[in-house]
């Protein structure tokens, strides 16, 4: 059998716990319960790895498993010679994986029932890394599968919705592509995603992973390691050991492994001894709303390289209708020339006719700024300053802007000149801030003798995140935007991976947790045992942080719904009616089955269970389709008809409902 390793045991409540509470009796080491229901070898496994030693909580055996879903676009990575030319090769990728011993253990997967718990034979295991995390990982092949070169707009539609669709079952996600236009769907991606909260790293090779020497298992393994094992939500790019800021890189060599850069910003990541994030750099959605994706894209926009004698008649062709927004590629600090009355009138013309023109350098490294007279003359034909964004991003930003139809042309422009996902750098003189202007830390770093700047930043980073805890258990919201303002970021776990997110849930600190979701604090976040901060919420009984929590997207994983199920039942027995609705609200299903494989609905009976369902609709009204299609799609006949004729809504569409309508007792 393969050795499980442990987190050690647990010193407060996990979901997981429940499966040791020595009064449910729940060891079970058969392979049938006490029901006869055949449980999974994969539930199994778990039910019997509980401690049998009374009230010593064990952690979940894979509670230090992530998932991956790996989505094949085609590019290099995975092309072989035809003809003395490469092309993709379809449905050869996962064979050739599963023997590479550096990307597959098999013999985790099969003493683990990992195939059959998965259903799918495109997944593979990582072996067991540094974490002590195991990453396994679905494949998820295009066909046919394309060399970048042949990609369009369509094509990052269908990327976003398998995104979309795919969120909830996966931890992070990484799409394989060619590196020729990998740039432009990594900026395109970055846009479409709204609120992200999980990574998305693209990755591919310069040389076909089926080659002797190449770079494509090293670039798959490191951003498959990434995406299972930080919480950075962003779309990224990895290549040769560096993890990059997508909507930031361009692709700059055609015959080197290193073949990306990012001239105006550093790696997010480097790969070296150490996986080091540079986590003050890592772009963050302030928000509480959840991650959607927008796949509309406008295909009228296009790039425009200024040259010395550049005609007329040229930008006037090239501005002509359906134009609708312009990446105008300008010298230096954005310059174009000012004795040129010819070209700026054909500008202006476009400017005045709805066109949006971004002004974009030319340069590898830099940003445009007013400083010339060059310059200005742009300004004055109505040209947007692009900042510091490269041109890919810049052409994918109008794309995504532009296809915004509510939005009129003057917010289309303000929504332009904003740095919506880290594109670009928001003021590049404005100071930061800096570590050593704390006094807090001063006074540390004096007391230890400390000067230099790397001591600094070290003791910053390990007194920060417990500080920052210590204020969120009190609710002090004033101490940890001090925190913030010395640098510090909100979004780190202690020693134990617990974020001041986590705290501030199980206390139930609802201003605390607005406050931190709208600084960038992941909804995702786990902790050692594998919690999140919506577990903790559930445990502590916050219904209004619970509601929050969801409303930005934080949802159970596979896993943490199939330990609910014993959970739901035991509170269904006892007649717990208010546990039950919380957990209704986090999301769970009262028709998971429990460890005998009996539901929450049998164990309470069916009036009881539409009084908690109905309960829980009142207070989430817009769960209500929802909840039903979900009752529906359990074949919970007898609990939809009975909803059904209780609410007298025979057309079962949820808005319509007359919620003043339902009886508060059945
Ligand atoms: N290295 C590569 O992947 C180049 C290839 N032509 C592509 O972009 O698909």
């Amino acid at each position: 059998m393969a050795e499980f390793s442990s987190n050690g045991p647990a010193s407060r409540m996990s979901l997981g716990r429940a499966l040791s509470q020595p009064s449910l009796n729940l060891i079970e080491t058969n392979d049938v319960s006490p029901t006869g229901v055949q449980l999974h070898p994969r539930r199994r496994r778990k039910l019997s790895s509980c401690s049998s030693v009374e009230n010593e909580p064990v952690a979940s055996p894979f509670a230090d498993e992530s998932r991956v879903l790996v989505i094949n676009t085609g590019g290099t990575i995975g092309m072989t010679l035809h003809d003395n030319v490469l092309a993709p090769k379809a449905n050869a990728l996962v064979r050739s994986l599963r023997k590479l011993p550096i990307l597959h253990d098999e013999l985790y997967a099969q003493q683990t029932s990992m195939y059959e718990y998965y259903g799918s034979e495109n997944s593979l295991v990582l072996p067991l890394n540094k974490l002590n995390k195991r990453i396994i990982y679905t494949i998820l092949e295009y066909s046919p599968l394309l060399d970048s070169s042949n990609m369009t707009t369509d094509d990052w539609g269908r990327l976003g919705k398998d995104i979309e669709k795919n969120y909830e079952n996966y931890d992070g996600f990484v799409i394989l592509h060619g590196t020729d236009t990998m740039a432009y769907t990594a900026s395109a991606l970055s846009f479409m995603c709204e609120n992200l909260g999980k990574p998305i790293v693209l990755t591919g090779s310069q040389v076909p992973i089926y080659e002797l020497r190449n770079d494509g298992r090293d670039n798959l393994l490191g951003a498959l390691l990434i995406a299972g094992q930080f919480v950075i939500p962003e779309v990224c790019l990895y290549f040769f050991n560096k993890l990059y800021r997508g909507n930031r890189v361009t692709k700059v060599d055609a015959g080197s492994f290193n073949a990306f850069s990012s001239p105006n910003l550093a790696p997010l990541a480097t790969a070296e001894v150490d996986i080091s994030i540079n986590w003050d750099t890592v772009w963050r959605a302030n928000t509480t709303a959840k991650f959607q994706v927008s796949t509309e894209l406008n295909r009228n926009v296009g790039l425009l390289r200024l040259f010395p004698g550049i005609t007329s008649s040229t930008v006037r062709a090239f501005l002509q209708p359906p134009m609708q927004g312009v990446v105008l590629e300008t010298y230096g600090s954005g310059n174009a020339p000012d004795n040129r009355p010819d070209l700026l009138a054909e500008l202006k013309k476009a400017t005045d006719a709805g066109v949006i023109i971004v002004n974009c350098t030319q340069c590898l490294r830099g940003t445009v700024s007013a400083s010339y007279a060059t310059g200005m003359v742009l300004m004055d034909a109505g040209l947007l300053a692009g900042g510091d964004m490269t041109p890919e991003a810049a052409l994918s930003k109008l794309s995504y802007v532009l296809a915004k139809k509510e939005l009129s042309l003057d917010a289309k422009k303000k929504m332009m000149a904003e740095n919506l996902r880290g594109e670009m750098s928001a003021n590049l003189d404005g100071a930061k801030l800096c570590l050593s202007d704390s006094r807090f830390i001063q006074v540390i770093a004096k007391s230890l003798s400390i000067s230099c700047k790397e001591e600094l930043e070290a003791i910053r980073n390990a007194l920060t995140p417990p500080l920052a805890c210590a204020a969120a258990k009190i609710g002090d919201i004033e101490a940890l935007d001090a925190l913030r303002e010395m640098g510090s970021n909100l979004c780190l776990g202690d020693f134990d991976g617990r974020t001041p997110l986590h705290i501030a849930a199980c206390e139930g600190h609802f201003k605390l947790v607005q406050y931190l979701l709208s600084h960038g604090a992941s909804v995702h976040a786990k902790d050692r045992y594998g919690d999140t901060p919506l577990c903790n919420a559930v445990r502590f009984r916050h219904k209004d942080v619970v509601k929050l929590l969801r409303r930005t997207g934080a949802h159970f994983s596979r896993e943490q719904m199939e330990e609910a199920g014993t959970e739901l039942c035991s509170l269904a027995a006892s007649g717990d009616i208010d546990g039950l609705e919380i957990w209704i609200l986090a999301g769970a299903d009262l028709t998971t089955l429990g460890y005998d494989g009996k539901t929450a609905v049998q164990v309470v009976g069916l009036r009881k269970t539409c009084f908690v369902l109905i309960t829980s609709f009142r207070s989430q009204k817009s769960n209500v389709s929802f909840r039903l299609s979900q009752a529906e799609a359990a074949g919970r006949k007898e609990v939809v008809a009975f909803l059904v004729q209780l609410i007298g809504n025979k057309s079962m569409n949820g808005e319509s409902i007359e919620f003043s309508a339902i009886p508060t007792e059945i």
